[in-house]
């Protein structure tokens, strides 16, 4: 049998956007990981669900693989196309379809970008509280397909918690109405859970309905300096008995240090190892003078060696840059990530085992620290020493990956907390999840997708 081409598609669905070009198919072809080198069949834009289906049976005729791709912010290989796949992106779809007051929950189209829907809700004095730095890029479907958490999952949960109701459809072409919008529905296996954080791998998600909340009180945002490791949690345990937090972040000097260089205005005067940007609920005088107390009592303890409490939105707004901009901070560096978990009350030995491991493994080599410590969830950025090659550095960072891996094991942890398995978690799934709950995941893949077309080679080992 000949190999199907993008001109076999194009002929089966003439109304369909099809890209061949070798910049689109780069372009397309690969996420914020740049590991693989992309080399697509073709790229498919659907504008609708009947597209999205057609290209889907198609596929399934001709056994192409199908790789959803949203805005590729991913940091995890999720979807890259690097082995003749056809990329499906949804960025045309990206419409709001409609809002209903009533049932406070926006629909939307997969394609649209998550600042979007914050937008959208706005209109309607509603907020979407799912929220991180990859805002602007990233959509909604790619939010749903990895589950995202980001910055505020400590006072409004994952993106699953904000899921009313998706439209998928599967392995096999059909469409598929999941929930509907219901709040109370035990009518049978939760689907759409099920398809939340598969990564496109039973799925693509071509609609969803989200549920909005009441936007929250007025906040105020603090930069906090911590003398050492353990008063992290300490802090983060005095902060959430007082206030109502929104997001307790933390990093490292070293994080600091690549924010600065890449432009983020310096908030606090010395040297601190570490440093935590919260936000907590301060609408009136008395909240205000709580945050202000728990503040003074970490001094006391010798918990907080310093810090800033934001004294308007711009200087609010410069406080969050100093985290948020790590990420791309630390992309020249072409850094090697870990984004792993371990239950809250597990962090402090945790982090104490994590540092040992990490100093002795990566004697000369830069390791950046940062993360949503209040959700027990700590990104390690290694990077990459410009005297050493591509392909040794990840060997060594891999085999540093297997070790914490069995650390995580040994914990109960989680060898990815938000960012999915994708390619480059592969290898440690087994870690995280047992054997048989491994085999399950298999058996459903194969009721989803039975001709095995959707995202082939990401999730299982
Ligand atoms: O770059 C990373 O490792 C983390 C990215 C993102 O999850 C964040 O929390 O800023
Ligand atoms: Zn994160």
């Amino acid at each position: 049998m000949t190999q199907p081409t993008a001109a076999d598609l194009a002929l089966r669905l003439p109304s369909l956007r099809l890209l061949t070009d070798a910049g689109d198919l780069e372009h397309y072809g690969r996420d914020w990981t740049r590991r693989w080198t992309p080399a697509p069949l073709a790229i498919a834009l659907p504008s609708s669900i009947e597209e999205v289906q057609g290209v889907v049976r198609w596929a399934n005729e001709h056994g192409v693989a199908v790789v959803p791709s949203g805005g590729r912010t991913g940091l995890s290989g999720g979807a890259v196309a690097a082995h003749g796949e056809l990329v499906l992106s949804l960025e045309r779809m990206n419409r709001v379809l409609g809002f209903d007051a009533v049932d406070r929950t926006l629909t939307v189209q997969p394609g649209i970008a998550l600042e979007a829907v914050h937008a959208a809700a706005r209109e309607h004095d509603l907020v979407y509280p799912v929220d991180f730095a990859a805002r602007g890029s990233c959509s909604i479907g790619g939010n749903i397909a990895t589950n995202a958490g980001g910055i505020r999952v400590i006072r409004y949960g994952n993106t699953r918690e904000w899921i009313a109701g998706l439209k998928v459809v599967a392995g096999n072409g059909e469409l598929l109405d999941l929930n509907r919008g219901l709040i109370k529905n035990s009518s049978g296996y939760d689907l759409r859970q099920l398809m939340i954080g598969s990564e496109g791998t039973l799925g693509i998600v071509v609609e969803a309905t989200l549920r909005l909340t009441d936007p929250p009180p007025s906040s105020q945002v603090m930069l906090l300096a911590l003398p050492d490791m353990d008063a992290l949690m300490r802090v983060f345990a005095l902060f959430r008995a007082q206030l109502s937090l929104q997001a307790f972040e933390f990093f490292t000097d070293v994080a600091l240090k690549h924010v600065l260089e890449h432009g983020a205005q310096r908030a606090l005067d010395g040297d601190h190892p570490y440093y935590v940007v919260t936000e907590f609920e301060a609408p009136d005088e008395r909240a205000q003078e709580a945050a202000l107390a728990a503040f003074e009592q970490g001094v006391e303890q010798g918990l907080i060696s310093d810090g800033v409490l934001a004294q308007s939105d711009a200087q609010a707004a410069a406080l969050w840059r100093l985290r948020e901009g790590i990420t791309e901070s630390l992309a020249p560096h072409k850094p090697y990530k870990n984004d792993i978990s371990v239950r809250i009350g597990a962090v402090p030995a945790f982090l104490h085992e994590i540092q040992s491991l990490l100093a002795r493994e990566y004697p000369h080599i830069e390791v950046v620290w940062f993360g949503h410590i209040g959700d027990g969830n700590l990104h390690i950025n290694v990077l990459k020493p410009e005297s050493l090659a591509d392909a040794d550095f990840i060997a060594q960072c891999e085999h540093v990956t297997k070790l914490l891996a069995a650390t995580l094991q040994r914990q109960g942890g989680s060898i990815s907390a938000e960012h999915g398995i994708g390619l480059v978690k592969r290898p440690y799934l087994e870690s995280t999840r047992s054997a048989a709950e491994i085999a399950l995941m298999r058996g459903v893949k194969g009721v989803f997708d039975p001709n095995g077309i959707l995202n082939p080679g990401k999730v299982f080992p």
